[in-house]
C-alpha cells in the first residue's frame, strides 16, 4: 500500500516542498504547475547514452515497472534527456523514494515503493545505461570557455542564415526550411540559489511547467506530449516577440505576432512536425489546426494545440515524444539536416536542454514538456540556455534581442538583472 504521511519538515518558505537543504540540488526532483507541486529525493537514478534514447528509457521503465502495476501504489519516475542523441551528457531516469506532493489543500508524502532490484536489472541489460549508487549525481563540466557572447550569436545567426539562402538558391546539398539555434550563458549559483530560484519561477511563470532533475532547472511552457486515458496532447511554440511596455503595445504586438508572415511560417514548420509526427500514433482531432497567441511575462508565443487518441499500440508517453523529438521548434526542417548544422554550428553541446522532461507512472501514462527556459547546474554554476528558430528573413540583431528575453526568466529567478 502507499504510505501517505504528514512531513514534519514542510515548511511555508518552500511553497509545500520537502525541506530544500536535506539534499544536493542535482539530486533532487521538482516538478509544479499551478497550484501543484511535486518534489522528490532519494531512490534510483539511471544514466543512459547511446543511440535511441528515449525509446531505451520507455523500454528499461516498462521492464523494471512491467508485470507490478499498483493501482493503489503507482509508481512516478521522471525523464530528462538530452536534445540530441549523440550528446556527450548522459539521459536521465529519476525514481524518488520520497515524494511530497502539494496542492491548495496541503502537503501530502508518499513513499515509493519501487522494486530496486527491477530497476537494476533493467539497467544492467542496456550496455549504456548505469545506476548510480551511493554517490552524488554527477554534475557536467562548465564550457563558459567556447560559449557565444551577443555578437557570436550574431554572427551564428548570420551563418545560419546563410545556409538557408544557399539552400534555397538550390546550391545546398538539401532542402532547409528553418533551423532552430540557441546559446549559452554560465552565471555563479550555489544549491541555495537555486533552490530560491525554483521558488521564483513558481510565484513568476505560474502558467508554465517548473522543474528540476538532475540539475537541470527551469520553466518551459512548451509540452511534447501528455498521455491519460488514452488522450494524447501536444503543445507547440514557434514565433515570438517580446512584450510591450504598455497595454497598447502588448496589444499591438499581438496582433502583429497573429499576422506576421514570417513568425507565422516559422511558426507553421513547427506545428506541422509535431502533427506529421503524431498522425501514426494519434487518431488526430483536427489535422490542421490554427495556432493563437499565449502570453507570458516575458515574451508573446504562436502556439498550437494538437490532441487526439492514442492508436492500439502508440506506447507510452515517452514512445510517443520519441516519435516527436526533435520537433521543429527546437530543431528544424528537414529535421535531420537541421540537428545536423546546429551540431556543426553551435560551439557548446545542448545537453539536456530542448530536451524531453517530464513524469511517467506504471501505465505509461504522463507529462512531457520540453526544457527550455532553463539552466543546467554545473561544477560552480548554471549553464543558462536559449534560442530561435531561424526562417529566411529573420534579423540577427532582432534575434539577439529575443534570445535575451528568453534567457530573462531565470535570471531573475536567479537574482541578476
Ligand atoms: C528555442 C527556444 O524556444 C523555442 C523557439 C521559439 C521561437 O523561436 O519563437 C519559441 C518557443 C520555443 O519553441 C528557447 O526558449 O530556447
Amino acid at each position: 500500500m502507499c504510505a501517505r504521511s504528514a512531513l514534519p519538515d514542510v515548511g511555508p518558505a518552500v511553497a509545500g516542498v520537502l525541506d530544500a537543504a536535506a539534499s544536493p540540488f542535482a539530486d533532487a526532483v521538482v516538478w509544479a504547475q499551478g497550484d501543484v507541486a511535486w518534489r522528490g529525493t532519494g531512490g534510483w537514478t539511471v544514466l543512459l547514452t547511446g543511440r535511441d534514447r528515449l525509446r531505451r528509457l520507455s523500454a528499461l521503465w516498462q521492464a523494471a515497472v512491467a508485470g507490478r502495476p499498483d493501482p493503489a501504489a503507482p509508481v512516478r519516475g521522471w525523464i530528462s534527456s538530452t536534445f540530441a542523441d549523440d550528446s556527450a551528457e548522459p539521459a536521465v531516469l529519476r525514481v524518488p523514494e520520497r515524494l511530497a506532493r502539494a496542492d491548495a489543500d496541503g502537503v501530502r508524502g508518499i513513499e515509493q515503493h519501487a522494486d530496486g532490484a527491477a530497476l537494476a536489472a533493467a539497467a544492467a541489460a542496456d550496455p549504456d545505461a548505469r545506476l548510480l549508487t551511493g554517490e552524488d549525481f554527477p554534475l557536467p563540466a562548465d564550457t563558459a570557455e567556447h560559449a557565444w557572447d551577443d555578437v557570436g550569436y550574431a554572427a551564428g545567426v548570420r551563418e545560419v542564415l546563410e545556409r538557408l539562402a544557399r539552400h534555397g538558391d538550390g546550391a545546398g546539398r538539401e532542402p532547409l526550411e528553418k533551423v532552430v539555434i540557441s546559446r549559452t550563458l554560465t552565471v555563479p549559483a550555489e544549491d541555495a540559489d537555486l533552490w530560491r530560484a525554483v521558488e521564483a519561477l513558481r510565484a513568476d511563470y505560474p502558467q508554465t511547467w517548473v522543474f528540476a532533475v538532475g540539475g537541470l532547472v527551469g520553466a518551459t511552457p512548451e509540452i511534447l506530449a501528455t498521455r491519460h486515458a488514452g488522450e494524447v496532447s501536444s503543445r507547440v511554440l514557434a514565433g515570438s516577440l517580446p512584450r510591450g511596455a504598455t497595454a497598447a503595445e502588448d496589444a499591438a504586438l499581438r496582433a502583429r505576432l497573429a499576422a506576421d508572415e514570417r513568425l507565422g511560417h516559422e511558426h507553421r514548420w513547427a506545428a506541422r512536425s509535431v502533427v506529421d509526427a503524431l498522425a501514426p500514433v494519434v487518431e488526430l482531432e483536427d489535422a490542421d489546426p490554427a495556432p493563437t497567441v499565449l502570453t507570458l511575462p516575458n515574451v508573446h508565443h504562436l502556439a498550437t494545440a494538437v490532441r487526439g487518441r492514442l492508436r492500439d499500440g502508440g506506447g507510452t508517453v515517452l514512445d510517443v515524444v520519441a516519435a516527436l523529438h526533435p520537433t521543429a521548434a527546437v530543431g528544424g526542417t528537414p529535421r535531420e539536416a537541421a540537428v545536423r548544422l546546429i551540431a556543426e554550428v553551435e560551439p557548446v553541446d545542448r545537453g539536456r536542454y530542448a530536451g524531453p522532461v517530464g513524469w511517467m507512472d506504471e501505465t505509461g501514462d504522463g507529462v512531457i514538456a520540453l526544457a527550455l527556459r532553463c539552466g543546467q547546474q554545473v561544477s560552480g554554476g548554471i549553464r543558462l540556455h536559449a534560442g530561435g528558430g531561424m526562417v529566411p528573413g529573420a534579423v540577427p540583431e532582432e534575434e539577439v534581442v529575443e534570445v535575451g528575453v528568453k534567457l530573462q526568466p531565470m535570471r531573475r529567478a536567479l537574482g541578476l538583472r
